[in-house]
């Protein structure tokens, strides 16, 4: 997995899945039932991936559902302004309403996401609003777990997965656990495993693993032994403020301490994580390399009060990786 695999395609990266909106306590440190005002941004994890990439200077695209509503031409606006192809991203017809997270910051280490996701737009993308000819296009296919959660995003997203590998494109498998979305763990851990069994990278945090393998308190170990025998080529696991790890099929084994930073809030590290990550990949560096771009990507986003908007560039990644000192662990 390169970055030359995608030099001549017309995107770097094509995300699937929700964009949605986060309205972000703006009197943080209290809880939410004192919150009075929001800032409004745009989110949803595949969203938050693909804008943090677009910032990094990466081709993006995106294919999901939005609703036809001010909030759903909201979003279409600012992911085309933050530089992404937004021509897949289909408008509901039926009625259905963009998903909202209402953030808690209660403290730098207690934030929580009060999700309105009932009935959300982005679940009802059709399997047959997947194109085949859009998908070829790109070297990379990044996939949130979320999408799978309910039909017929599900069956959308296992048509773009499979499209990915006829075409040669390889499949990164965010895992982006949020449990409401779901019916039940058992049904998680089988769409999980089935996108993560097919994927060439896998990022998730070690409780996420634990879903995918419908078991608590597994180990890096066994996790790498099961998908290592299936298509993956690297597997990422996330331990939080403890660092990251990067396990290769190969037997590579790399670990990346988190930096020390003013932390807001605790969310968005993950999806800024993956961007960083995956353009470090993308543009050819080596997997040390990549999990520090994750590291201090995610650093600079727990210190800001969005997801999105807080994406960094290139040269922010870079001198925070130059100057700070990482939390040891
Ligand atoms: N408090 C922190 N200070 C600095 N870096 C952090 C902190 N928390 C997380 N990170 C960085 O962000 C990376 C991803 O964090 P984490 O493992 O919590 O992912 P996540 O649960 O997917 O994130 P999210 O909260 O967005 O869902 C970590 O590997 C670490 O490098
Ligand atoms: O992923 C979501 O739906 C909510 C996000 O947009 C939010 O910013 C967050 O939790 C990022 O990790």
């Amino acid at each position: 997995m390169s970055g030359g695999a995608s030099a001549e395609k017309k995107f770097d990266l094509i995300a699937i899945g929700r964009a949605c909106i986060d309205l972000n306590a703006v009197e943080y440190n209290r809880p939410m039932e004192e919150t009075m005002t929001f800032s409004k941004y745009v989110g949803g994890s595949p969203a938050n991936i693909a804008i943090g990439g677009a910032r990094l200077g990466l081709k993006a695209g995106f294919i999901g559902k939005i609703a036809d509503d001010q909030h759903g031409r909201f979003i279409r606006n600012y992911m085309k302004e933050a530089g992404i192809d937004t021509s897949q991203l289909k408008v509901d017809l039926e009625g259905h309403k963009t998903g909202l997270a209402f953030t808690e910051i209660k403290s730098p280490e207690e934030c929580s996401i009060l999700m309105y996701r009932d009935q959300a737009a982005d679940l009802y993308l059709r399997p047959e609003e997947v194109d085949e000819e859009y998908i070829k296009q790109t070297g990379i296919l990044l996939v949130s777990g979320t999408a799978l959660a309910q039909s017929p995003s599900r069956e959308a997203v296992l048509k773009a997965v499979q499209l990915a590998k006829r075409n040669g494109v390889q499949v990164v498998f965010e895992l982006d656990y949020r449990p409401y979305t779901w019916k039940s763990t058992e049904e998680t851990a089988v769409y999980y495993s089935l996108v993560a069994e097919q994927s060439d990278i896998v990022i998730g945090t070690r409780d996420e693993y634990d879903m995918l393998e419908n078991r608590e308190g597994g180990s890096n170990e066994e996790t790498i032994r099961y998908l290592f025998s299936h298509r993956p080529e690297i597997v990422v696991i996330k331990h939080g403020v403890e660092g990251s790890y990067a396990y290769t099929r190969s037997g590579g084994v790399f670990r990346a301490q988190a930096y020390k930073t003013k932390v807001l809030k605790t969310f968005g590290a993950g999806d800024s994580y993956a961007s960083a990550f995956l353009y470090a990949i993308i543009r050819g560096k080596d997997i040390e390399t990549a999990l520090k771009y994750g590291s201090a990507s995610a650093s600079i986003v727990v210190s800001k009060h969005s997801s999105s908007e807080a994406m960094p560039t290139v040269e922010e990644i870079e001198s925070l990786m130059a100057n700070q000192p990482v939390i040891h662990s």
